[in-house]
């Protein structure tokens, strides 16, 4: 894993019918774009009208024997706007059939039934195959995994041309907060040391780890120049420090996770508004803001 790949996140195109709400994350102050497409609406009411009823959204949840995966497949059932209809996991499952759900392994992605979004929580060698299969079958694609190279970054944007793609280091909604947090100090202390410091279990494989290098980012557009250090130890969900230092002082931002249940539960909210909008690489903030026609 080479260190600065995930500092490439594209910003959203800017599109014709946006709209400046002023509504911001849990009362930080900068607004969030909210785009109120219309086209994508009437898609959506499209999707999820099957035979003149309103269904839940089909799910794939791809890394299904995981710690996320299994998070994902707990927490979908308890929604009623959810089904998942399949559960890939890297290796051949040992019950076929697991709480109704039909389980694959990985090299059975081209027979799975039919979904409207794939949730995928692996690992980097798992993206291309199930990106492909929602190309193919026009379906959305929502993603967690970490540690992406080059050009696994960059097949997402290919395939954020053809359909609606979420890529997010961190669905937690503090860690978003914390990331416009650590944008404004880095513009406010110009000069300053930037330091990020995370901490995770010990079965992580990637480091620094998505949500450190995406908060990097967020300094270095302000001209900070961070550094990392990452620490593996016993069961930790996840930590990230952000320290500004200067002669005398110092500045401490931290998120602690204590549950990953919390990235789950964001990243099955963004499935459940990103099924059938139009294709475009769109960003977390996009979806938390997005204003949907009443469903009839
Ligand atoms: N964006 C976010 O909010 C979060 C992201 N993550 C990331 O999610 C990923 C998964 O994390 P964990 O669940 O802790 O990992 P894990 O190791 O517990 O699970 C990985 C899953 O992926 C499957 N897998 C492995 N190779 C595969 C392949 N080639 N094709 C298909 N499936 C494959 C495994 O069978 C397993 O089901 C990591 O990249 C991690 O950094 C984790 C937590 C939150
Ligand atoms: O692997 C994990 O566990 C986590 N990975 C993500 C990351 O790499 O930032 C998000 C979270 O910190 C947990």
């Amino acid at each position: 894993m080479r260190p600065g790949l995930q500092t490439r996140r594209r910003r959203p195109e800017a599109r014709g019918g946006s709209l400046r709400t002023g509504r911001s994350i849990a009362g930080a102050s900068a607004p969030l774009e909210c785009r109120h497409d219309l086209d994508a609406n009437v898609s959506i009411l499209s999707s999820r009208l099957r035979g003149g009823v309103v269904t839940p959204v089909r799910i794939l949840v791809h890394g299904a024997s995981g710690r996320m995966g299994q998070a994902l497949l707990r927490l979908a059932r308890a929604r009623s706007d959810l089904e998942v209809v399949a559960a890939v996991a890297g290796s051949a499952p040992r019950q076929r059939v697991v709480d109704g759900v039909p389980h694959f392994a990985a090299s059975e992605l081209g027979g799975v039934p039919t979904f409207d979004v794939a949730v995928d929580f692996s690992l980097p060698d798992g993206l291309r195959p199930v990106l492909a299969v929602c190309e193919r079958r026009g379906a959305a694609f929502v993603s967690g995994t970490t540690g992406l190279s080059d050009d696994q970054c960059e097949a997402l944007d290919t395939a954020a041309t053809r359909i609606p793609l979420v890529w997010a280091s961190n669905f937690s909604l503090g860690v978003a907060v914390l990331q416009d947090l650590v944008r404004r100090a880095a513009g406010l202390l110009p000069g300053w040391d930037c330091d990020i410091v995370e901490s995770h279990h010990t079965r992580k494989v990637d480091a620094p780890s998505g949500t450190a290098l995406t908060l990097g980012e967020a300094a270095a557009e302000q001209g900070a120049h961070p550094r990392y250090a990452s620490l593996r130890a016993g069961d930790i969900v996840g930590e990230h420090l952000v320290q500004f230092t200067t002669r005398g002082e110092r500045i401490e931002l931290i998120h602690r996770a204590g549950d990953r249940d919390i990235f789950a539960a964001g990243a099955l909210h963004v499935a459940q508004r990103l099924a059938g909008r139009a294709p475009r690489r769109y960003q977390v903030a996009d979806l938390l803001a997005a204003t949907e026609a009443p469903l009839p």
